[in-house]
């Protein structure tokens, strides 16, 4: 059975996806991301589950810095969970003064908390379940949890279907290291990479140029420090499309051409099932059929 990393403690919303993406998977929760992705790395599990991206929130950073450092990791397959909270509390509490829970949680419900908590104040914890258990320890008031925490925990539930946002959602990744064989393509994936792009005029619209002559389409692209000079960056890039298909393998051959300090961190199934967009002239057989046109002009056969 294969050994999963998940960003815990039990009842986490990452728990619960790592649940559906590997349900045979004997499941090992990990404090925070960098732990679970170290696990993997060090052979210590066979993948691990962790968040990278809240329709509210936008990123983790935690995630996307954990990939693009240190060994390879690719992600395998994701999972997009519908976040809504539940605040939890000990059952002998009377007034809430403090409300902990992880700083993307927090921004989801802060409205709620000044409408029905106010005065309380919010504290930051490694994970919406870590708050649960330092609620549990008496650390703090009340947590704002995944509503499966209260199954795990033995507080109260004081409040549920807690969101400032309705059908906000979570979208986590397994990530393995790279010598397990790539998903099949479906039509409807997505492939990510990063790239630290140069620190000149143009640098990041030659790459994204890449990708939109040949007509992909990004679903995300984030910025993040490159942690050495200041002022630069390295792009985190989504777009529909899997490394097995000509149109991405041909573009992605491009992003490696302009810059160097590429990284491929996977091609998978998309969770909402949409497939690509294809533009004209830009399916997989017109690139096959111009590399097709190529080696015939190289060998003399000019039709
Ligand atoms: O703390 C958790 O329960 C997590 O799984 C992390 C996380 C996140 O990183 O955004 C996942 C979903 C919610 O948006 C809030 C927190």
């Amino acid at each position: 059975m294969a050994r999963i990393a998940y960003f815990g403690p039990e009842g986490t919303f990452t728990e619960q996806a790592a649940r559906i993406l590997a349900p045979d998977g004997e499941l090992v929760p990990f404090e925070t991301i960098p732990q679970a992705l170290a696990a993997v790395r060090a052979g210590t599990t066979d993948g691990a589950c962790v968040p990278v991206e809240n329709s509210v929130e936008g990123v983790v950073p935690a995630t996307l810095d954990g990939l693009a450092d240190r060994e390879p990791l690719i992600a395998f397959a994701e999972a997009l969970l519908p976040v809504h909270f539940s605040v939890l509390t000990r059952p002998d509490t009377e007034q809430i003064h403090t409300v902990a829970s992880h700083p993307h949680a927090l921004a989801q419900v802060r409205l709620w908390l000044e409408e029905h908590l106010p005065g309380a104040r919010p504290v930051a914890s490694s994970s919406t379940a870590a708050a649960a258990v330092a609620v549990q320890a008496g650390e703090y008031d009340a947590a704002v949890t995944a509503p499966v925490a209260a199954e795990h925990y033995p507080l109260k539930v004081l409040a549920t279907e807690v969101a400032d946002v309705r059908d906000a959602r979570t979208r986590f990744l397994l990530v393995r290291k790279p010598e397990h064989p790539l998903p099949e393509p479906t039509g409807a994936d997505r492939t990510s990479v990063v790239a630290a792009a140069a620190n000149r005029t143009g640098a990041l619209a030659e790459l994204l140029t890449e990708l939109a002559v040949r007509g992909i389409n990004l679903t995300r692209l984030d910025a993040r420090p490159s942690k050495g000079n200041f002022g630069e960056y390295r792009f985190f890039f989504d777009f529909e499309g899997h490394v097995a298909e000509p149109r991405i393998g041909d573009a992605l051959a491009a992003l490696r051409r302009r810059c160097r300090n590429v990284r491929f961190l996977g091609s998978h199934p998309r969770a909402d099932g949409v497939r690509a967009t294809i533009e004209p002239l830009a399916d997989n057989h017109d690139f096959t059929d111009a590399a097709a046109w190529v080696a015939a002009v190289r060998k003399g056969e000019l039709a």
